[in-house]
């Protein structure tokens, strides 16, 4: 029986009131568990069901591609006719041979091949060996008039279909669907034309019934599904295609798919089990480098690698937002580039006239948002610079791929900042999978040790040679000169520090910001947010932040976005995974691996590679053939190890919690593999490794996350600009 202080006895109803108010906060807790704990799940189904997609592909597409390469079909000696009369092409590229056969067996085919890799050819061709018409859909009509310029070059017969064909053209193109004696070879149409015209659907049935429509074509097929970075809709229309046409031969073309989105696609367009022909995502002829950097001399440096390494060579940078775009163009312009901004405010016409002002070099740099994309086919496009990080790796390797086409040399460089991270997950949080693309974005962002080619290889589910690409990305540079020095760092302590600052700010009713969770934790900032148990880290502030960004990524801290009128805030708090640490689910221990250059810069051994800053960018002559050749000879990597058991000053209990549920090295490498979601969805890592190391950027001082964070607030009050991003 309880008593109270005068040692009278407490009545049974207040015993039961406390009792009850006890039940109530440890429901309330359980409840929140519970919540992690779901969420948890649906991150490890979705992982599940990736692996398994892969899985699934990997059993099937295997034997497809030699079974088509034969010259032993009906119209292999036409083929390679036309091939060289028509397209005066000598011979295949790996792949094209295989899926034009596929195709003219009426077998329905998947064709995944690098950007300026060819897949035109693999329905174009076709188009001419076959009776009847080919449907090609296509998501932009630029993307199509360009196409139709170049297939009248080659003397094909091609249309066009939307809303500007005139009432006599429209009549041409559908007596041309049904005349057995009609020329025309190609028609091109939009998804949305194709899903509103019931004119033309009655028209392709007709087409369909005398054997005259021959094939269907969907251009940028990735855009079918959610899982994809560019989902479109209308896309989905193209799902009855199949049961509405079953004998036409349905062929998709895209340069990014991942597994789960190839096998969403089959689902989609009723063409399950269908052929994938895969190709290398390799591009030999791109150079991929990450420089770190920071705000304020960002476009300074972006002009002095121009003027430096690239002058006078034509180039694209891509911005994240118009107001970016806006101000780098203007800027580049006082360092005296011939610069000019193309995004979606502008009137077409003005964007027509940039973009052929580009095309004719009377333009030297294209400043884009992602407007500036689909259907760019200029091949000495030498440079692609990211002001920002992409909204995911798709968008990023789609973009870069516009680099180089003539396949000489090119270089995609992504000035990388944290800040941005914040920036893009706040436009894309209200998409499905958006935050987890711009995760993986952000992964391979803040990869300084492996493979750049390797990391896009694995986003896509590309077979790699672990070898690396042989010092066409910086961080095989960086192991060839020996210069990737890192020290091991556990997190496990410095999250627990963190999970207290977070903890004590809910009790406050007070949301963290990066950069207020930054500031509590370095000491800094509003008092009543530091927590006094919590010891500044033995970091500089850059190795915290870079902490606190793959603890983000690993899932032991999470996102969550608020609106307010003007704006869209990111706010930390902790993830699902912080709910298992605590319960001794996961170990203790988070090990990760910083370069010595962010930890501690006066032991760094100087790398060869370029720092950001205005007076370091003017590095070695790009123009010279691929840099293998150049470069100095591979050595062993020496690599510096030192391990620092904890960053936190203090002695709260890190060591010993860490001990009590230290699991096998086995479990934390396998729960680091898992990646984070926005609401639980899943997606495949870039990179399943967990090791991460990180060179210097520009300047210590810098905050990222203020900056990061800033613009997150500024952004809401341009609506517009998240409309361009979508857009
Ligand atoms: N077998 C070949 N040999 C030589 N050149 C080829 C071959 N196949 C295609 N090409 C050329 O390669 C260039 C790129 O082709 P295409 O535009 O079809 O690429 P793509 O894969 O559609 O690229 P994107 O995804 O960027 O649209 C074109 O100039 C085309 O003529």
């Amino acid at each position: 029986m309880s008593s109270s202080e005068s040692g009278m006895l407490v009545p049974q109803s207040v015993r039961l009131q406390d009792d009850l108010r006890s039940a109530k906060e440890e429901l309330t807790q359980t409840i929140s568990q519970i919540k992690k704990l779901q969420e948890r799940k649906r991150e490890l189904d979705g992982r599940i069901s990736n692996i398994k997609c892969e899985l699934d592909m990997l059993s099937k597409g295997g034997s497809a591609s030699a079974q088509y390469e034969v010259d032993t079909f009906p119209w292999s000696d036409e083929m390679m006719s036309k091939l060289r009369s028509v397209f005066k092409i000598e011979d295949f590229r790996s792949y094209q041979k295989a899926a034009v056969n596929a195709t003219m067996n009426n077998l329905d085919c998947l064709l995944i091949m690098p950007t300026g890799g060819g897949k035109s050819l693999c329905f174009q061709l076709p188009a001419i060996l076959s009776k009847g018409i080919t449907l090609v859909v296509s998501p932009l009509i630029s993307l199509m008039e360009d196409q139709l310029q170049s297939m009248k070059e080659l003397g094909i017969h091609t249309a066009l279909f939307n809303s500007n064909t005139s009432r006599e053209e429209t009549k041409f193109i559908f007596d041309s669907m049904i005349n057995p004696s009609a020329t025309l070879k190609l028609l091109y149409v939009t998804p949305e034309k194709l899903a509103k015209s019931k004119r033309l659907m009655s028209q392709l049935e007709k087409a369909y019934r005398a054997n005259r429509f021959a094939r269907l074509v969907i251009d940028e097929v990735h855009c079918c599904s959610q899982w994809g970075h560019d989902f479109r809709p209308d896309y989905k229309f193209l799902g009855i295609m199949k049961t509405q046409y079953p004998k036409t031969p349905i062929i998709g073309l895209t340069a990014t798919a991942t597994p789960n989105v190839i096998i969403d696609v089959q689902k989609i367009l009723n063409i399950e089990g269908s052929l994938v022909f895969k190709d290398t995502f390799f591009r030999p002829n791109l150079k991929y480098e990450v420089l770190d950097c920071g705000e304020a001399s960002k476009i300074e440096d972006i002009a002095n690698l121009i003027n430096t390494r690239f002058p006078k060579q034509s180039g694209i940078i891509y911005c994240l937002t118009i107001k970016d775009c806006e101000e780098v163009s203007e800027k580049l312009r006082t360092f005296k580039i011939r610069a000019a901004r193309y995004h979606a405010q502008l009137e077409p016409e003005k964007r027509t006239e940039i973009q052929k002002k580009w095309y004719n070099n009377e333009v030297q740099v294209i400043v884009a948002t992602v407007a500036f994309g689909m259907g760019i086919n200029k091949l000495d496009v030498r440079y692609v610079i990211h002001h920002s990080m992409s909204k995911s790796v798709e968008n990023y390797y789609q973009e870069t791929g516009r680099a180089g086409r003539d396949g000489n040399p090119a270089h995609c460089i992504l000035f990388f900042k944290f800040g941005d991270s914040f920036r893009a997950s706040s436009l894309m949080f209200t998409e499905k999978n958006g935050v987890v693309n711009v995760y993986n974005m952000l992964k391979y962002s803040l990869d300084r040790s492996n493979c750049r080619k390797g990391l896009l290889a694995q986003h896509f589910g590309d077979a790699w040679e672990l070898s690396g690409c042989g010092e066409m990305c910086d961080n095989c540079d960086m192991k060839s000169s020996g210069s990737n020095q890192y020290q091991e760092i556990n997190a496990g302590p410095l999250l627990d520090d963190i999970d207290s600052i977070l903890d004590h700010a809910s009790h406050l009713e007070e949301r963290m910001t990066a950069l207020k969770l930054m500031d509590a934790w370095l000491g800094k900032g509003n008092k009543k947010l530091r927590v006094e148990t919590v010891a500044t880290p033995k970091f500089n502030r850059q190795t915290c932040e870079t902490i606190v960004a793959l603890l983000l990524i690993d899932g032991f801290l999470k996102e969550e976005f608020h609106f307010t009128p003007y704006s869209t805030i990111s706010y930390i708090v902790a993830g699902a995974k912080v709910v298992l640490r605590s319960n001794g689910k996961i170990s203790q221990d988070i090990q990760y691996q910083i370069p010595l250059s962010i930890v501690n810069p006066s032991k760094a051994k100087t790398s060869k590679k370029p720092t950001t800053s205005s007076s370091s960018v003017k590095e070695k002559d790009t123009n010279s053939k691929h840099s293998s050749s150049s470069s100095p000879k591979k050595s062993t990597p020496r690599v510096h190890k030192e391990s620092v058991s904890s960053g936190s000053g203090r002695g709260k209990s890190s060591s010993s919690k860490s001990s009590d549920h230290r699991k096998g090295d086995d479990l934390k490498r396998k729960e680091r593999e898992k990646s984070v979601t926005k609401d639980g969805d899943d997606e495949d890592p870039v990179s399943k490794k967990s090791k991460f190391s990180f060179k210097k950027k520009t300047s210590m001082n810098d905050s990222n996350f203020e900056d990061g964070v800033d613009c997150v607030q500024v952004i809401g009050k341009r609506f517009v600009i998240a409309q361009d991003f979508i857009d």
